[in-house]
């Protein structure tokens, strides 16, 4: 369905002007390969200024790569960027092209834009807005409303004027888990009834889980694992998450909790550990007897989440543990 072929794309660096900072060259996204199968939900995750929003302008026609090859469904976007529209939509991080026009409007001109006559383009129109719970603000314009509602507008047009590949940069930022369910419920259904593949921006590991059949984590523009959730999951198989939250601070008087500290990633009051099972059983033991008990609010046990794998990876980069 889509076929990614070592995209490389450098931004080049800016030399500092008068009262303007220079910016060094970027390397956005290094050699990157992906096989997106057809009626897929495919994930690209990985931190801020990993390069996956430079990925998807490249794989969407919007932005040239330097070198590399994208084709979907046979076509060669990086030769022919303007057959794009015409087999994917793409939902981007800005929704500023649409701002000015009412949810019902923005709906019903992206379907027109798409090549709907009048009257198909209405009829899907409606059955977005009712789909994803916005008919209510149907006659509003987009920049009256609130972000996640303005985000839930931009997803509806997306949606409108079926096309087989669905492209969202983070479509679920800044709504509620109600609006959020209607699009992963609208994506599904899409995918379940037409075959639509989906390729999905997000930062929500725990959002990615649900929803995604195979993600790819990227770091520092490369791809440094691709795989199902559940197989990335077995990279951290056979360890434990032990969440310790302090009252105040942590114990450090006690020999066994010092010695933890350097172990964890400390957030607030909580320290977030992955551990062996038997590493697991002493820590519980020894925070929840002696005089570490009166210092502890609470504590919980877990196996281990996606979020878990993308630390995992994310330090493993970081120490060069795997090559980045
Ligand atoms: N127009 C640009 N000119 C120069 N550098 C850029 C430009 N756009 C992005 N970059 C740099 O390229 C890298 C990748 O950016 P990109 O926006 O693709 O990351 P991202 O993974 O989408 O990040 P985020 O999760 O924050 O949206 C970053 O280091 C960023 O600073």
């Amino acid at each position: 369905m889509c076929a990614v072929r070592g995209l490389t794309k450098t931004y080049p660096a800016v030399r500092a002007r008068r009262g303007a900072p220079g910016t060094p060259q970027v390397r956005a996204t290094d050699d990157v390969r992906l096989d997106i199968g057809r009626g897929e939900i495919f994930g690209l995750l990985g931190p801020n200024g990993a390069g996956k929003s430079t990925l998807v302008r490249q794989i969407t026609g919007l932005m040239r790569p330097d070198s590399g090859g994208v084709e979907i469904l046979g076509h060669d976007i990086v030769r022919h960027p303007e057959r794009a529209s015409r087999i994917l939509a793409f939902l981007g991080q800005e929704s500023t092209a649409l701002d000015e026009l009412t949810v019902s409007l923005a709906a019903e001109t992206t379907g027109r834009l798409r090549g709907l006559d009048a009257r198909t383009a209405r009829a899907e129109r409606d059955a977005v807005l009712d789909e994803l719970g916005l008919t209510a603000l149907a006659g509003r314009p987009l920049k009256k409303l609130s972000g996640g509602q303005r985000r839930l507008a931009c997803v509806a047009s997306a949606l409108v004027g079926e096309r087989p590949l669905l492209v969202l940069d983070e479509p679920t930022t800044g709504m509620d888990p109600v609006a959020r369910r209607a699009v992963w419920a609208a994506v599904d259904r899409r995918r379940a009834e037409r075959g639509t593949t989906v390729l999905l921006v997000t930062h929500n590991v725990i959002e990615a889980e649900t929803v995604l059949d195979r993600v790819a984590v990227l770091d520092q523009g490369r791809v440094i694992a691709c795989d199902t959730p559940t197989g990335l999951k077995e990279q951290v198989a056979g360890e434990v998450r032990v969440d310790l939250v302090w009252r105040e601070r942590a114990p450090l008087h006690v020999p066994e909790v010092a010695a933890l500290q350097e172990r964890a990633v400390e957030s607030g009051r909580r320290w977030t550990l992955r551990l062996a099972p038997d590493e697991a059983r002493a820590v519980v033991a020894t925070v929840t007897g002696g005089s570490a008990f009166a210092a502890l609010d609470d504590f919980t046990l877990a196996t281990p989440s996606l979020e878990d794998v993308y630390l995992a990876l994310g330090g493993a980069v970081r120490q060069g543990l795997v090559k980045a």
